[in-house]
């Protein structure tokens, strides 16, 4: 199911120049209206307004958009005076994580602005170039609750119990099962509130929005740039306590931890896989290393190639979707017991969302620690790796310890 936006018929006029800001933060720039983000460590692209928007759903969703992508590319009229990664059209995109049910999209904002090093720029899509100055700030969630998602923390224990068995069975190695948490609010959230905060707190993270969908993964599906390839694998966590040396203990415990580095080993390989078609070279460490959050501690592992074929970013983010970090191993019984047994559905969460210039450079993240407004407030998301020695009661607690960067996000103080 396809439905082309019908600006996207007329050619858009694309114009890339430089600017100067300062260190105005980017977030800053952005009203209310139709905001997109991807931000780390205050480089990125924010963007508002809608050029084009495409929306699809099911099995096609990828190609749907490769497809549109490449087409309005091709009929688009672009003067860009600053040639970086991110210059001149681009579009942002959030992908559902199943075929059925959930809706994808990719929007081209009409005004992005990019920061990258010492650059910063503006592009306009067929309008003309905005002045570029602190929007009103954005107002706090009033009457903000919180109340169980589709299962309650006994159900959703009995359903990791119910994974454990089918392992032992020998069904599969690994599967990824999530929950959701409902936030609600007296009136609709203004998203820029917790973008703000979680792109202040969660620094080693990519701060997204994209047509309701809102986090700050610490997990990079694909980054391709220039040729070069980047897939950051996270898998295996445990909780921080809040003192620095009880943490670092922890982080040598995650380490050495056989069940968390088995759970990670599947994750790697199932990236590797994936990117090895595509490669020329690649590289792939032996052994994680702890990525340390605020909330949590992951194993991760960067894994590195050249690719030799012209498979654009999306088209990446595509052969490695769903990756054994939130699927599992092997991907087709953990995708059939995700959609037996979690009882709930994921939507755009766990699915890919970034960004992706004319050349197919771009960067799709996992959308995890992420949520999506709703009519009457937000759906937060966290989901576990269970594997043969997964303990429920442990599982709970991490997903709680994941939905802590949105829920903190979202209060007022
Ligand atoms: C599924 C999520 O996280 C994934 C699962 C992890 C794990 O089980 O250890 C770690 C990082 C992510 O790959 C989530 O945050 O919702």
């Amino acid at each position: 199911m396809t439905t082309p936006a019908s600006a996207s018929t007329a050619p858009l006029v694309v114009r890339t120049v430089p600017v100067d800001l300062a260190d105005l933060p980017l977030l800053d720039l952005l009203p209310d209206q139709d905001p997109v983000s991807w931000l780390r460590r205050g480089q990125g692209l924010v963007g508002w307004g809608v050029a084009a928007r495409l929306d699809t759903a099911g099995h096609t969703r990828f190609s749907d958009a490769g497809k549109w992508w490449s087409e309005t590319v091709a009929r688009a009229e672009v003067d860009d005076r600053v040639g970086e990664p991110g210059t001149g059209l681009v579009c942002f995109g959030a992908f559902a994580f199943a075929d059925e049910p959930g809706d994808s999209v990719l929007v081209i904002p009409q005004v992005v602005v990019g920061r990258r090093g010492d650059r910063t720029w503006l592009t306009t899509v067929s309008v003309d170039a905005p002045t570029l100055a602190p929007a009103a700030p954005p107002s706090p969630p009033a009457g903000l609750t919180f109340s169980d998602g589709a299962r309650n923390g006994e159900e959703w224990m009995s359903v990791v119990a119910e994974a454990v068995g089918r392992i032992a069975a020998g069904d599969l190695e690994k599967v990824v099962l999530a929950r959701d948490l409902i936030a609600s609010t007296d009136e609709p959230l203004d998203v820029r509130w917790p973008l703000r905060r979680l792109a202040d707190q969660y620094e080693m993270c990519w701060t997204f929005h994209v047509d309701g969908l809102f986090g700050a993964t610490p997990e990079m599906l694909v980054r391709r740039e220039r040729g070069l390839v980047t897939s950051r694998v996270l898998a295996g966590t445990i909780r921080r306590t809040g003192d620095d040396e009880r943490d670092l203990a922890l982080a040598a415990t995650l380490a050495r931890s056989s069940k968390d580095l088995e759970e990670h080993e599947y994750a790697v390989r199932s990236v590797a896989d994936a990117l090895e078609p595509h490669c020329s070279s690649m590289n792939v460490p032996e052994a994680p290393f702890v990525l340390h959050l605020p909330n949590v501690m992951h194993l991760a592992t960067d894994v590195n190639g050249v690719v030799h074929d012209m498979a654009s970013s999306l088209q990446l983010a595509e052969s490695l979707h769903p990756s054994a970090a939130v699927g599992g191993t092997p991907t087709p019984a953990a995708v059939a017991l995700i959609a037996e047994i979690e009882g709930m559905t994921r939507d755009r969460y766990a699915g890919p969302v970034g960004w992706m210039d004319a050349s197919g450079d771009g960067e799709w993240g996992i959308a995890l620690r992420s949520a999506m407004v709703t009519a009457g407030g937000v759906r937060l998301f966290a989901g576990c790796g269970i594997v043969a020695s997964s303990d429920p009661e442990a599982e709970l607690a991490e997903s709680q310890a994941k939905y802590v960067p949105v829920r903190d996000a979202l209060e007022a103080g």
